[in-house]
């Protein structure tokens, strides 16, 4: 999704504000431009005095005038370069640290927002916003705002000086210059829009690449590599086309200019050495002529450069703002409620919740869990059961009706207050790129090594995590040691224990595990369930054992509830489904398989 190319300038004026704590040194670095290009417009008058001072004086055996001459444009170059490398540094610095600012911010928002914000958004595409976007940002806040000064000031100056030169030279010139320009504007639109196409033929590839190489055991697993494979390439092959047209016109564009520009200077210099023969300029006039002559050029050019870098630039931030102005969906109640060691009594009230656009996936529904409870929840895939847990941390808010920990509605807690409060172990378990303990301690950045030990025996992990090559500190996560569905499912279970919440979320695997595996990681869930208000999406038994009450869902309403015997004895729902995974001899449990 790429925003129209923006024509307000309301983007650069929020990009200030993120430029504003640098004021200092690109105030500096502006100066150094300033005085840098100002230098730069003495060097060619110092030339052609150079030259007048050589070549006027063939025969003469006096080089003092050359030497001098010499001497003056070394120190010139020599101060221009300082202030240019200096120029450089500073606005450099400016601009990286602005788009470190920026990713920043944005990084930060983006952790507020609801999953319903990231159902909507592919992570390719917000990736992308946090590295190309911002760093197109980094030109505009350091180069462009020099650029744009010390072109100025070289046309302006280039301008007065030619004049001041030959004014009959200058008047050829400035006719020759729009048509150079025209030109250049002309087919550097088309460019622009070009490069725009390949842009987004290039996201979309890359999105697509993301999504196989997330998801390639899915892939392998249904061999849909050669489809896969097909898709990309055609992604890559409509990006390639884009870049190949785009190459096509840069290449007719930069030909054109190159003769265009060196046609004109041919011009030039033809009828500034008619002038010459007649005695009306001198030879070193007709060379700093020509030199102002080409910074006229040479500005112009950049300026329009400089316009497409603005307009990527606040194409590029309008899309960064788009992002850090998405409101977090859930709003946060003004004056929050504190929550300071709740019972944990949940209550569901005529809860009724639908999806954006979709039709209700809970229907009026209502469920008391007295502090301390599990519940456990079965029933058919589809029936609810996710979205039910998922209004408990507030990943999504009731569309009718409320939700209430110890009586007060949740939307009155701060979320950080309600979410400090509550356990999350799901069916997968992600372990973040770090080591056993960092992982550990996640919910608890404070823990102290005795409590990750006495959390870990706790969940039963202690001992694999010690007969790891290095125990605590063994690398996991993407590019760490591999760990077996058993084994993360207990270091889940060690930090939700860490974390001590009042509340617990569960989601049972549905995989199955060997029966020693399944016997620890069962002793370890019994143990982090104790005391806790808990509603666990099961799928074993021997939860669902535990559990002082099972709720059945069905296309989101409660369609029984009750203990494992009275639900049996029902002959309803659950006893249909009971009875269905019995005879497939799978687990002898309710399963949420159909
Ligand atoms: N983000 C979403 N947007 C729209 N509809 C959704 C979304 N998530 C789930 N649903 C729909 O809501 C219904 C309930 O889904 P939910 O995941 O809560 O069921 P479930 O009982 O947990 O199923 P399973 O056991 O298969 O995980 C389904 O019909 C599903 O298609």
């Amino acid at each position: 999704m790429r925003a129209p190319p923006p024509r307000d300038l309301t983007p650069l004026r929020r990009l200030w504000t993120y430029v504003r704590p640098y004021r200092a040194l690109l105030a500096t670095g502006v100066t150094c431009t300033l005085i840098g290009s100002g230098l730069n417009l003495i060097f060619p008058r110092l030339f052609g005095h150079l030259i007048d001072a050589s070549f006027l004086r063939v025969g003469s055996t006096d080089t003092a005038p050359l030497d001098a001459m010499v001497l003056r444009l070394l120190g010139v170059f020599a101060l221009a370069a300082t202030f240019a490398a200096t120029q450089s540094y500073l606005l450099a610095r400016v601009g990286v640290s602005v788009v470190a600012d920026v990713r920043r911010a944005l990084f930060t928002h983006l952790l507020t927002l609801s999953p319903a914000f990231f159902e909507t958004r592919r992570t390719g595409e917000l990736t992308s916003r946090l590295t190309a976007d911002a760093a197109t940002l980094q030109t505009v806040s350091s180069n462009a705002v020099a650029q744009l000064l010390s072109q100025t000031v070289a046309l302006i100056g280039a301008l007065i000086l030619l004049f001041l030169t030959s004014a009959r030279l200058s008047l050829l010139t400035l006719a020759i210059i729009p048509i150079v320009l025209g030109t250049a504007f002309t087919v550097g639109a088309r460019v622009r829009a070009i490069s725009r196409d390949v842009q987004d033929r290039v996201a979309d590839a890359n999105a697509h690449a993301e999504e196989a190489l997330a998801g390639v055991r899915t892939v392998q697993s249904f061999t849909a590599e050669p489809t896969e494979t097909r898709r990309y390439a055609h992604g890559v092959h409509a990006a390639l086309n884009a870049a190949l047209h785009r190459a096509r016109l840069n290449a007719t564009l930069a030909g054109t200019m190159s003769f265009l520009t060196f046609g004109s200077l041919a011009l030039v210099l033809w009828y500034g050495g008619r002038l010459v023969l007649n005695g009306d300029l001198t030879p070193g006039t007709l060379v700093s002529f020509l030199f102002y002559a080409v910074t006229v050029g040479g500005s112009v050019g950049a300026l329009t450069g400089l316009y497409t870098q603005v307009m990527e630039a606040l194409g590029a931030s309008a899309r960064i703002f788009d992002l850090l102005d998405e409101p977090p969906t859930l709003p946060e109640s003004p004056t929050p409620t504190p929550l300071n060691h709740p019972a944990g009594h949940l209550r569901f009230e005529h809860v009724t919740f639908a999806y954006p656009g979709h039709a209700p996936t809970l229907h009026d529904l209502t469920l008391d869990v007295p502090a301390g409870h599990i519940i456990a929840i079965v029933g058919p895939s589809g029936a609810g059961k996710s979205t039910l847990v998922s209004l408990v941390p507030r990943f999504h808010d009731p569309t009718s009706g409320r939700v209430t920990l110890d009586g007060t509605d949740l939307r009155h807690h701060t979320l950080r207050d309600l979410r400090a409060h509550i356990g999350l172990v799901p069916q997968d378990t992600l372990l973040f790129s770090g080591t056993v303990r960092d992982n550990l301690r996640y919910g608890r950045p404070d823990a102290t090594d005795t409590d990750i030990h006495a959390a870990a025996r706790a969940a039963n992990a202690h001992d694999f995590i010690t007969a790891l090559p290095d125990g605590y500190d063994t690398p996991v996560g993407e590019r760490g040691i591999k760990l077996s569905g058993g084994q993360r499912q207990r270091l889940a279970i060690a930090r939700a224990l860490l974390k001590d919440p009042r509340v617990l979320i569960l989601d049972e695997a549905t995989s199955a595990l060997d029966s020693e595996s399944e016997h620890l990681v069962q002793t370890a869930l019994a143990r982090l369930m104790t005391g806790r208000t808990t509603l666990v999406i099961a799928h074993r038994l021997s939860t669902i054992r535990h559990a002082h009450r099972i709720i059945v869902l069905n296309a989101g309403r409660i369609a029984e509830h009750g203990t494992h015997t009275e639900l049996l004895a029902q002959g309803g729902l659950y006893a249909e489904l009971h009875a269905r995974q019995f005879l497939q001899g799978q687990h002898e449990t309710p399963h949420s398989a159909p």
